[in-house]
């Protein structure tokens, strides 16, 4: 996992004092630039940069002079320059004979270093023109640092540069990690800026997820049997397939036993027990999955709230003032797995305050952070296209979702994974972590066509994700 930060203007300011300036800062900003397009182009081809008239155009202005001679570099400056940095580096530009051009032409490589952190106000006429017409091209799209249009502070403006890369500078920013930017950011790399990474960076409790953090359950000894690895008891409502396919993930996932919890008869697959109560030997709990108005309300104070077995709260589960009351018991193991309309009506019960989704969705961090505030012990997992799962005072990004996932059933995988893990006696955070992970992975792993993905073939790439 990686660092992420609100703004990098601490770091850089921490870098001034150790003598390392803006210059050595920006020249190496540049040379990841410049070994990113010498990695993926040959010399010889064309190289449009669109740069801006801060730093941000400055890094573009110094990738000119690192390609020129080598690439066809055009260079184009549309609100000419206007601080110390970008002066300074159209000077050694020109020196070398780079001229800028005044039309914007298609290249392959199309490099949007108009506006980056410093973006703090709507896009005029010009930029808006720009960005169309740069988008509009067929080039290899990078953005420098983020791309023109995504705000430091997450903002996503009306129209942005649609990157196919981001080379963000120095360290990840939350800004790249918004729902809402997610289409505009690409691939994003991190450049490091004349120094280890871990030294420009210090201390965050904020991360980004990689596949390599992935933690499968562990099944390394021999001398064992099915009460070795829990038993998850699942309530199973109306919708009763929410449940089997939540079982169904779980006992996929490792759980030695796992329990549908119903007071209906119905026809569950033969590795899913049912049963009308939770069996004594239960390990972990779930519910909300499909729950409707299943249960009477002092069957669930006796199994659900009583019980202080680690438990997820899922889908129905998150509406009801009854079973959100758990949240409130903080020697017990508690996930929350919300979708931001879920988030919505939780919000509304514990704070009284109504939100619209578009609201939190805007403000995914800030909402994410307010819930942790008040409920430090619980673990929340926030459902997007980059699920956002925090915990005491850390709060970890999972971006590897894809759109795969964008159907009924997932999320009822993943509170089958979840509870798997908690039921084979994993902490709440990490369950929430590598259940969300192993979803993830599992959906990019499915290799039918994007739109096609039931859940029963989730399900099936999860349990081959030891092989990969
Ligand atoms: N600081 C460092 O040590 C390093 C910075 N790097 C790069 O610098 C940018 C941030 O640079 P900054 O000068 O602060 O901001 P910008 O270049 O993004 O823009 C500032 C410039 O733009 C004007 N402006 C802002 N919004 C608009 C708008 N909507 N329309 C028109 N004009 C606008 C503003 O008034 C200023 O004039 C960072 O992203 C990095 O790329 C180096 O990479 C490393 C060292």
């Amino acid at each position: 996992m990686q660092k992420v930060f609100k703004s990098c203007d601490k770091l850089d300011q921490k870098c001034y004092e150790s003598y390392i300036t803006e210059d050595i800062l920006m020249e190496h900003a540049a040379m990841g630039m410049e070994k990113y397009i010498r990695t993926h182009f040959a010399p010889g081809n064309s190289v449009l940069i669109v740069a801006g008239p801060g730093n941000n155009g400055a890094d573009g202005i110094t990738l000119a002079r690192l390609l020129y001679h080598d690439y066809e570099v055009k260079l184009h400056l549309p609100y000419g320059i206007k601080s110390l940095m970008p002066k300074l580096q159209l000077k050694r530009a020109n020196a070398l004979g780079i001229e800028e051009t005044e039309e914007l032409e298609d290249a392959d490589v199309i490099v949007d270093a108009l506006f980056g952190a410093g973006l703090n106000r709507l896009l005029d006429d010009l930029s808006i023109q720009l960005i169309h017409k740069m988008n509009s091209f067929k080039g290899h799209k990078i953005a420098c640092d983020i791309p023109t249009g995504v705000a430091e502070d997450g903002t996503l403006m009306p129209l942005a540069f649609n990157a196919d890369t981001t080379l963000t500078m120095g360290a990840y920013k939350e800004a790249l990690y918004l729902d809402e930017s997610k289409d505009v950011i690409g691939k994003v790399e991190r450049i490091n800026l004349g120094m280890s990474s871990q030294l420009y960076e210090g201390e965050s409790d904020t991360f980004v997820l990689e596949p390599e953090d992935m933690k499968l359950p562990t099944r390394d000894k021999e001398a064992t049997h099915k009460g070795t690895f829990g038993h998850a008891a699942i309530f199973t409502g109306e919708k009763e397939g929410a449940g089997i396919i939540a079982g169904t993930a779980a006992t996929r996932f490792g759980a030695g036993l796992t329990t549908l919890v119903i007071h209906e008869k119905i026809m569950a697959p033969p590795y899913l027990m049912h049963a009308t109560t939770v069996p004594d030997n239960a390990s972990a709990l779930a519910i909300g999955m499909g729950l409707g108005g299943h249960f009477e309300e002092e069957f669930l104070q006796k199994y659900v709230i009583n019980s202080h077995l680690p438990i997820v709260l899922d889908a129905d589960a998150l509406s009801s003032m009854l079973l959100l009351s758990i949240i409130e018991q903080r020697d017990r193991e508690i996930v929350l797995t919300p979708h931001p309309k879920e988030f919505v009506l939780l919000w509304m019960i514990l704070t009284g305050e109504v939100l619209k989704v578009s609201e939190v969705q805007a403000k995914r961090f800030e909402m994410v952070r307010m819930f942790n505030h008040k409920y430090p012990h619980v673990t929340l997992l926030l459902k997007g296209a980059n699920t956002l799962i925090m915990q005491e005072e850390n709060l970890y990004i999972n971006p590897l979702g894809c759109t795969k996932l964008s159907k009924g059933g997932s999320g009822d995988v993943l509170s089958g994974l979840i509870v798997s893990l908690l039921a084979q006696g994993y902490p709440a955070i990490d369950a929430a972590i590598h259940g969300s992970l192993a979803l993830a992975i599992a959906a990019q792993n499915y290799q039918g066509a994007s739109y096609a993905m039931l859940a029963t073939d989730l399900i099936d790439e999860v349990a081959k994700l030891e092989l990969c």
